[in-house]
């Protein structure tokens, strides 16, 4: 595995429980700059809580987060404006244009109101949506919005990039630009957490694959190092053997069958 020196990011036995329920029971994670994590995990492995411990936006963890060097807890948050965040489940102000809205979340982040409008104004045509700069997003589609939600993460070009299922929406065309767009802000030294259930284009982007399991963190290595760790070919074929899911056959037998009984009732 490739490792620059500086660390970025580094997870010390970190812990969550919500209401007495660990959702995370003992994360050593250290992250290098120029790093695309791929981040996976069942549903509900406790990846987005992960994240919004990183962000400053859950309370009541155990263990350490440190980012660019500094305990999170400890910082004045000035780490923020160095993140950018394209979260699972967005909420966007739908009464705002795309424009408005860009230049808003900007000046969030310390832009210069001016420059945020220009850049958003050029970024939005590089997604062909020049001619709804000025529209409300209320009338977008979600692949629109996730291309605004892209665009506000990106905007004031932040060192560290969270992305919580980032494609989700996109056409084909779409996520090969953002692929592309990854790839290049890695070269420019940019570090990446990228969690995504799309197994194969995780396979294909990430310079390092952490697998969360059960709250604890059950492989972590380059594609080609899991791939040799495991008797399976693809990350998905991985993935379902580290989780021990082998039974997705007999659960669609199963499920389908249950469609497919009569009604009593009718
Ligand atoms: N604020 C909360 N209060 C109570 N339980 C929570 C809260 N946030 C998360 N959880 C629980 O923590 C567990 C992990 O949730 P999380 O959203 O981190 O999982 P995930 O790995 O991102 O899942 P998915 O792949 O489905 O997005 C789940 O059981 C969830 O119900």
């Amino acid at each position: 595995m490739e490792l620059t020196s500086e660390k970025i990011l580094s997870l010390q036995d970190l812990t969550m429980n919500f209401n007495g329920n660990f959702v995370l029971r003992g994360i050593d994670l250290d992250v290098y700059r120029g790093q695309i994590i791929g981040y996976i995990g069942p549903n509900g492995a406790g990846k987005s809580t992960t994240l919004k411990i990183m962000l400053g936006l859950v309370d009541g963890y155990g263990g350490n987060v440190e980012i660019f060097g500094e305990d999170i807890k400890k910082s004045d948050h000035a780490y923020k404006r160095k993140i950018g965040y394209v979260p699972e489940n967005a909420e966007i102000y739908e009464n705002l244009s795309a424009a408005e809205y860009l230049s808003f979340m900007g000046e969030l982040y310390g832009m210069d109101r001016e420059a945020a409008e220009n850049k958003a104004e050029r970024l939005m045509a590089e997604f062909n949506m020049e001619d709804v700069l000025h529209t409300r997003i209320s009338s977008f589609s979600k692949g629109m919005r996730q291309k605004v939600i892209i665009i506000s993460s990106l905007l004031h070009d932040p060192d560290l990039i969270f992305l919580d299922e980032p494609l989700s929406g996109l056409d084909a065309n779409s996520v090969m630009v953002i692929k592309d767009i990854l790839e290049k802000l890695v070269k420019q030294g940019k570090t990446i957490f990228y969690s995504s259930h799309i197994m194969d284009v995780v396979e294909k982007i990430s310079s390092r694959i952490v697998l969360l399991k059960d709250g604890r963190i059950a492989a972590d290595g380059t594609f080609e190092e899991l791939r040799k760790a495991n008797e399976k070919g693809s990350l998905e074929d991985i993935f379902n053997q580290l989780t021990g899911f082998d039974e997705h056959k007999n659960t669609a037998e199963r499920f389908v069958s249950i469609i497919s009984e009569g009604d009593s009732h009718a």
